[in-house]
This record gives structure tokens, sequence and C-alpha cells, in this order.
């Protein structure tokens, strides 16, 4: 049994660095059936806006969302406090974080049951970005994802439902290709078939090196003009209070000076001083984006390098 499943790994078309890969009817059939019109229908949908324009796809934030306890170091008093994944990219304004709906919950409930995508049970698939490609027009622009609140050694793990559309994987950086005897220094390119009920993982190691995205659909080449909808589910290590005042975790600058704001208990024990979240400073919001697109384009740097002692500023 294990070495049957091993060898199918094994004959598994790799992608990027080699830790990226597509995972073929990932939802039970009657799940997958009624997936795409749950979601359709039940997610509540935003227009995200970037560089003052609208992305053109729609976009909602869900994650799980959990109970703390709220320890203030002066008083022996405790409290509880709500608690959400923050994953932060670019865009005029992070969209507000929904509690996970039902028909998330019963897909992320799927995804976090197979060990593949959870690092063998060590992560844990607490948000996703829900992405509606209304038609064939919709689309994503080539970019890395932002690792700034993304679980070390953890993946991401994109589902698809709908419309068959193509992911491209470019790298960042040109490499020596030989072909007919000549080399030539050009930037490498795949595309992955991405069919209703797949999952395309994407390991960190491929994000450090290429950039990946969705272009419009090629009608003419036969590709469908349906609508599709991807959920992009991360196992994020950052989190904000749902009172939208602190953050903290891996993502959170550690070495902002010490508040009285207190601590919280996570139900797994883990311990983190509350961080204040820090708003409309231009100067702390630039030296984010600064970050975002350092990672957009270069594959030498790894996260803790591009994003150093981590950031408060949403
Ligand atoms: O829709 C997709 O499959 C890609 C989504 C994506 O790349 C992202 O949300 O970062
Ligand atoms: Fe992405």
């Amino acid at each position: 049994m294990e070495s049957k499943e091993a060898h199918l790994q094994e004959q598994q078309e790799r992608f990027g660095e080699g830790d990226s890969y597509v995972i073929h009817d990932v939802l039970p059939t009657e799940l997958a059936a009624e997936a795409y019109e749950l979601v359709r229908t039940t997610v509540q949908w935003d227009q995200m806006l970037h560089k003052g324009g609208s992305v053109p796809r729609l976009i909602a934030v869900q994650g799980e969302q959990n109970v703390a306890t709220l320890v203030k170091d002066v008083q022996t008093e405790q409290s509880q406090i709500l608690y959400a994944p923050l994953y932060r990219h670019p865009a005029d304004e992070q969209l507000a974080c929904h509690a996970y709906s039902a028909i998330v919950a019963r897909i992320a409930a799927v995804l976090n049951a197979d060990p593949r995508l959870t690092a063998g049970g060590r992560t844990r698939l607490n948000h996703v970005l829900v992405q509606h490609y209304r038609d064939g027009r919709d689309l994503i622009t080539e970019h890395a994802d932002k690792t700034l609140d993304v679980f070390p050694g953890s993946v991401v793990v994109n589902l698809s439902l709908g419309a068959t559309r193509h992911l491209t994987l470019r790298t960042k950086d040109k490499r020596a290709v030989t072909a007919r005897g000549i080399t030539q220094e050009q930037r490498l390119a795949q595309r992955v078939e991405l069919p209703h009920n797949s999952v395309f993982v994407l390991g960190l190691e491929t994000n450090r090196c290429w950039v990946h995205g969705i272009r419009p659909a090629r009608v003419q080449c036969g590709e469908s003009d349906g609508g599709r909808i991807s959920l992009t589910f991360r196992a994020i290590h950052t989190y904000e209070t749902t009172d939208g005042r602190f953050l903290f975790g891996g993502g959170a600058d550690s070495t902002a000076p010490a508040v009285d704001a207190g601590s919280v208990i996570l139900p797994n024990g883990a311990k983190y001083s509350l961080q204040p979240v820090i708003r409309n400073d231009e100067e702390a919001a630039d030296r984010l984006y600064k970050a975002f697109s350092t990672e957009n384009k270069s594959s030498k740097l790894t996260a803790p390098e591009i994003y150093r002692s981590g950031f408060n500023v949403i």
C-alpha cells in the first residue's frame, strides 16, 4: 500500500522548484458537485482596490476565528478575546476577514485532513482568499505570494472550482537554457492546468524563485469562457484581534516597544504579547509595500531577510 502510494507520488508531475504539483478530485463527489454554486451564492464578495482601481475579479476573505485568554501583566484577572488570522498582501485597504462560512468550513475540513497539505499535520489551513473569475476575461497578474504572515514550512493550497483555467509560472530570474547546442539566458515558463476540483500545491521554494498568475482564457484555443472560483487556503501565523486593535504572532514586529496591552494565550498554549495595530501611517505602509515588491522580484532573499523583524501596520 505504502510503496504504491510512494510510486504514484513519484510519477506526479512537479512544477517550479519541484515542491509544487496538482492533486485531482480532492473533494468527495457530492461536495464537489455543489461547491461552486454554494460558494458563489453564499460568500460575501468584495471589490478589491489596488493602486486606485478595482482588480479584475471578485474577492472574499475568510478565516478561522478562535478565542484566546487575555492576560494583563499587572492584573491577575483574565478575560477572553476573539482573534482571526491576518494575511497581508498589496491592496489599497486590507479586506475584512469574515469567519469561515458553512461551505468553506466543509471544504477546509477536507483539506486539513490531508497530511500533504498540512506538513504532515504540523500546520493548519486557517485562512482563505476566495476569488471569483466571473468569465474568461477576469485574471490575476503575475506575482509571488507574500509570505510575511505565512507559516514557514507550510504550503499554499489553491482549490479550483468551475471552468478550467491555467496558471502560468515564470522564474523571477533568467536561467541558462541550452537548445540545439546554443545556451541562452531566459526566464523559464510553465503552464499548469487547473480543472474543477483540483488543488494546486504551491511550495514556498517555488514561490521564492517563480511568480505565478492567471491570464485571460484563450477562448479561440478551446479554453472555456465560464466562471471559475479559486479558494487559496494558507496556514497563517499572524493574528489580529477581531476588534481590530491588536495583532500578534509570526509577522508582527517583535522589536516594537513594549506596551501594557497584555498577552494572549492561544488554545494550543502558545503565548504572545499584543502589539497595537498601526493604521494610517504612510511611512510604515510604504516600507511594507517595498518589502512586498522585493518579494515579487527577488529569488535570493528569504522571507526573514525581506521582512526582518516584522510589521505592525495593516
Ligand atoms: O486563482 C488562482 O488560482 C490564483 C490565486 C492566487 O494566486 C492568489 O490568490 O495569490
Ligand atoms: Fe498567488
